[in-house]
Formats: C-alpha cells, sequence, structure tokens
C-alpha cells in the first residue's frame, strides 16, 4: 500500500486502527514477544504487565535501570563478572545487531545496521592510517576552530555542543568524504541530521506497541521525514560515488578517504550497489559525528565546571607536547598529552551515555561457568553508570578528578584494579570495568579516530582560547535525561577569548 495514501485518507483509518489499538491493548498485556523465561527476577514486577513496564521504562528507564541494578527479564541486567566469558562468543550466539535493531527500530526505520564493509574499513583502514593523515586532520582542525569559534579578543559567548557538531561533522568529513565536500551544505545536512531524524523516528515507534508499529509508521511524521532526509542524502551521495567509482576504473589518481577505500573493498563485501555504499556513509556518520561531539562537550563543560584551575596544567601539557613534537600534533603527540587523556576519561566515567552496556540479544541458550542459564531470545546487558561510580573502583566515585587516571599511569596512585598494564587507563581502552566505547568482538572501532579528533579539537582549543563560565553561573551544567539516553545539556553557553595568533 502506498504510504501517501496512508496520511491523504488517515480520516478513514482512524475507525480501523481504533479497533486495532484496543484490540492491542487487551492481548498485548498476556503476550511477552522477545522475552523468556529465566531464573532472574523482574523489575516493574509490581507494575503488572509487561505493557505497563514497557511504558514505564520509555518514561523512566534510568530510573528504572537504577532501581534494578541486577533484575529484570525482557533484558537481563548481568554482573559485569560475566563478560569475560561473554565476550568472545560469536555473533550467532550472542549478538549485538539484533539488539541494536531494536533499540533503532530498524524494521521500520530502514536502518542497515549489519555492516561489515564499514566495520572492516574503519578497523582497518581508517585506524591504521591515523598515524599518516593526522596532520590533514590538524590543518583542518587549525582551520575549523576559529572558523566557528571566532577569534574574538574579547569575552564571547557560545553555545559550543551547536558548534562542536558542525566542527566535528567538519573534521570527521575531511577523512570519511573528502576536503572537497566535507564543507558542504548537503553533506553537514545529511551527515548531521540523518542521526537526528533516526532517534526521533525509532523513539516515536517505541511508544506504539509492537503489533500496532506497522501500522503507526504510517501516522508518525518522523518516520516520514527520515525517509525524506535519506532520500535526500542518496540524492546527493549517490552521484558523488558513482564519480569515484569512474575515477577508479579509468585508472586516475583517487582521493585518499574512507569513501575511497569503502569503494575499493566494496566487492570483498558484495555490495556492488551504489545506493548502499551511500547508505554507508549515512551509517558512518550516525556512528561517529553525534558520539564524538557529546564526549567532546561533556569534557568542555567538565574542565570550566568541575577543574577550572587545572586547565592551566593542561594547556602547559600542551604547549609542551607541541614544543618536543616540532609544533606537529602528531600521533605520539597526542599520545604524550596524558593529563588531558586522563581529563577525557574522567569526563567519559562520570558522564555515561546510559545506565547499561553490553546490550545483547542471546540466539542460543548459554549456560554460564556457574551455570546460570541465559535463555535464547532474552536481552542482556550489563551496569555501566553504576560500574563507573562504584567506590570499591574509584575513590570519591562523584568528585571529578581530572589527575585520576595520569596518576594510576604515572604510577603516583596505586591502581585499584591491579591491571598488568598501566595503560588500560588510556581514553581508548577497554575493560569490563569501562565500557564507555564498549567491550569485546564489537568495541567501538572508531574510538581511536574519535579519540584523536577530540584530542585535536581540545588542543586548538585550549592553546587559543581562554574559557570560563559566564558570569554568575556556579558549577558544571547538569546533564538532561532522554528516554535511558544521558546528554550534556546542548542550550547551554560558554565563554571564549581568543588568545591565539593573529
Ligand atoms: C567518543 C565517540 C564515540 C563513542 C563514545 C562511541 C561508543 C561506542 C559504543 C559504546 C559502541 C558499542 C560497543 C559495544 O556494544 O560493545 C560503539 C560501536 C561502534 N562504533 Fe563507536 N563511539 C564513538 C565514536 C565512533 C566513531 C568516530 C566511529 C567511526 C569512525 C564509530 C564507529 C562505531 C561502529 C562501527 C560500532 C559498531 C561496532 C561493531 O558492531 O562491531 N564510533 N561505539
Amino acid at each position: 500500500m502506498d504510504p501517501n495514501m496512508l496520511f491523504t485518507d488517515k480520516m478513514q483509518l482512524l475507525v480501523p486502527i481504533g479497533a486495532l489499538l484496543v484490540g492491542a491493548m487487551v492481548i498485548v498485556p498476556w503476550l511477552s514477544p522477545g522475552s523468556a523465561s529465566t531464573e532472574f527476577p523482574l523489575a516493574g514486577e509490581e507494575l503488572g504487565t509487561s505493557e505497563k513496564r514497557r511504558k514505564h521504562f520509555i518514561r523512566s528507564a534510568v530510573q528504572m535501570h537504577a532501581d534494578a541494578y541486577k533484575k529484570v527479564r525482557e533484558v537481563i541486567v548481568l554482573p559485569i563478572s560475566y563478560v569475560e566469558e561473554l565476550r568472545n562468543m560469536p555473533d550467532t550466539i550472542i549478538n549485538n545487531v539484533e539488539a541494536l535493531n531494536e533499540t533503532l527500530q530498524t524494521h521500520y526505520t530502514g536502518l542497515n545496521s549489519y555492516n561489515p564493509l564499514m566495520n572492516h574499513v574503519i578497523r582497518s583502514d581508517l585506524t591504521h592510517n591515523l598515524p599518516r593523515i593526522n596532520h590533514l586532520l590538524s590543518k583542518e582542525v587549525a582551520q575549523t576552530v576559529p572558523e566557528y569559534l571566532g577569534k574574538h579578543r574579547e569575552w564571547t559567548r557560545v553555545n559550543i555542543n551547536e558548534k562542536l557538531l558542525k566542527m566535528v561533522a567538519i573534521i570527521s568529513g575531511h577523512v570519511f568524504i573528502g576536503p572537497q565536500l566535507n564543507r558542504d551544505e548537503r553533506y553537514l545536512d545529511a551527515s548531521i541530521n540523518y542521526t537526528v531524524d533516526l532517534f526521533k523516528a525509532a523513539g516515536e515507534l517505541q511508544k506504539w506497541h509492537r503489533l500496532i508499529r506497522p501500522i503507526g509508521k504510517y501516522f508518525i511524521p518522523s518516520v516520514h521525514q527520515l525517509h525524506e532526509q535519506r532520500r535526500r542524502a542518496k540524492e546527493f551521495l549517490v552521484p558523488v560515488v558513482q564519480k569515484r567509482r569512474a575515477l577508479r576504473e579509468a585508472g586516475e589518481e583517487v582521493p585518499d578517504d574512507m569513501l575511497q577505500w569503502m569503494i575499493a573493498k566494496a566487492d570483498k563485501f558484495n555490495v556492488s550497489d551504489d545506493g548502499d555504499i551511500a547508505e554507508t556513509q549515512l551509517t558512518l556518520s550516525l556512528a561517529a559525528i553525534h558520539t564524538t561531539t557529546l564526549t567532546a562537550t561533556h569534557v568542555m563543560y567538565d574542565l570550566i565546571g568541575n577543574c577550572a584551575e587545572v586547565i592551566p596544567e593542561i594547556r602547559k601539557e600542551i604547549a609542551t607536547v607541541m614544543a618536543e613534537n616540532d609544533n606537529v600534533m602528531t600521533t605520539q603527540a597526542l599520545y604524550e598529552m596524558k593529563l588531558l587523556d586522563s581529563a577525557m576519561r574522567e569526563s567519559q566515567r562520570m558522564n555515561t551515555t546510559g545506565p547499561t552496556r553490553f546490550q545483547r540479544r542471546v540466539k542460543k541458550d548459554v549456560r554460564l561457568s556457574d551455570g546460570t542459564l541465559l535463555p535464547a531470545g532474552s536481552n542482556i546487558s550489563v551496569p555501566h553508570t553504576e560500574t563507573l561510580s562504584d567506590a570499591a573502583i574509584y575513590s570519591e566515585p562523584h568528585k571529578f578528578n581530572p589527575y585520576r587516571f595520569y596518576d594510576i599511569r604515572a604510577g603516583k596512585v596505586e591502581d585499584p584494579l591491579n591491571y598488568t598494564n598501566k595503560e588500560q587507563y588510556q581514553f581508548i581502552s577497554v575493560s569490563k570495568e569501562n565500557m564507555g566505547f564498549g567491550y569485546g568482538r564489537h568495541a567501538c572501532p572508531g574510538r581511536f579516530f574519535a579519540a584523536n579528533e577530540i584530542k585535536l579539537m581540545l588542543a586548538r582549543i585550549l592553546l587559543d582560547y581562554d574559557i570560563k563560565m559566564p558570569d554568575g553561573v556556579r558549577g558544571r551544567y547538569p546533564n538532561i535525561v532522554r528516554v535511558s539516553a544521558v546528554l550534556p545539556d546542548p542550550t547551554k553557553e560558554i565563554m571564549f577569548n581568543y588568545v591565539g595568533e593573529e
């Protein structure tokens, strides 16, 4: 059926849909699709039906997780000790994509969440090439930061989240699609707004019970907006892909970026359609742009709101490292910015994006070594926020300490987890105790690029600007909660004063 017809004939459909809704409300509480019986206690049991729990979860997910911590049948929240056993299990047993499909409602939003080509190119081309392309990124950062923050030699209010979003899209775009197109408004629109539209549509879809979503999708404007966004993005991207292919086939010199690396490896992954490659670019932006922006915004808020007195120390570190590396922000130079790295990791520790990590669907019954059964069909996750604020692991866990990981790496403070290698406390390091970037075979492959980019931007900002909270604002800007996501408040402003070269 033509979806447009459904929209124009909405009135005629209201009666049958109303009937379906009532039917669903009566039937659904006795159905619990996707759940499987386990020996675990159930969070929200007191609410009565699974439908009531679902609705309560949409309203108060963070609270529900905090209250439950180790309960719930729909999602089994396991203690982190089990993760070592689970982390390397194949996707045929413990599956990350199916868990994501549910969150992002891919069946209706049309997202192709299984993208081995993209994952491969990130792992083997992007990360591998970072040392080689870093000077290009560094130049892009040097151009983009003043372009968006200005060069005002007086205190100026800036909405930093908004600016970072554009900066991250442009700087990432230099590597994703190349310097000719990374400032093109069509690229920026696609790389930023596709994610916004996708999350909006998925969130709206989840408000409808799963049985009526096939109909509900036609009545959700954000779902239409998403499909329109995808159409527009492809209209722009497909000809770019075609041109790139033509260059390659003609044996001419080709650009050195993600798009070209993807085209070069597309055959190996049986991706022959240009539209699919264009879509892969969109999925790349989805994985990369907002995640990096949110993380960088948190760090900025923490630096000025939680440890402004340490900013001169971090700036000194950056300046010293630069001087020792011929004023070039090489990979080695970024590695040596250890106080900055520690402040970033501390910021990520204190600003978890959600209460749990390691969201996976169990595909086949798993019997853990202590006899615990994870039944096929169940969804699992492990606590994240609670682990990162556990006083047994972190002294004064609710205090922002920019030196926390710096001191452990330098051997000045005892390592509470006794890792053999203290480099495990770098921003990019993942462990079961810190899943900021996930854990196991599906841990974020883009974290090396993200860390690189955030450091390049922050180092440039801290060298060239004095920054502070607006007069009269005390402490750090509080985060906001949307369903189960915790985000930095995107509406807030901070003060910038340019102190760099003319
Ligand atoms: C600071 C920024 C970022 C954060 C906090 C972040 C976080 C995460 C997390 C938590 C996961 C899930 C891991 C798991 O389930 O075990 C993930 C997966 C992923 N991330 Fe990131 N990410 C960031 C930046 C990026 C960037 C820049 C890229 C691409 C260049 C990227 C690409 C991916 C991909 C492709 C996956 C899926 C991996 C798989 O399925 O095997 N991420 N990320």
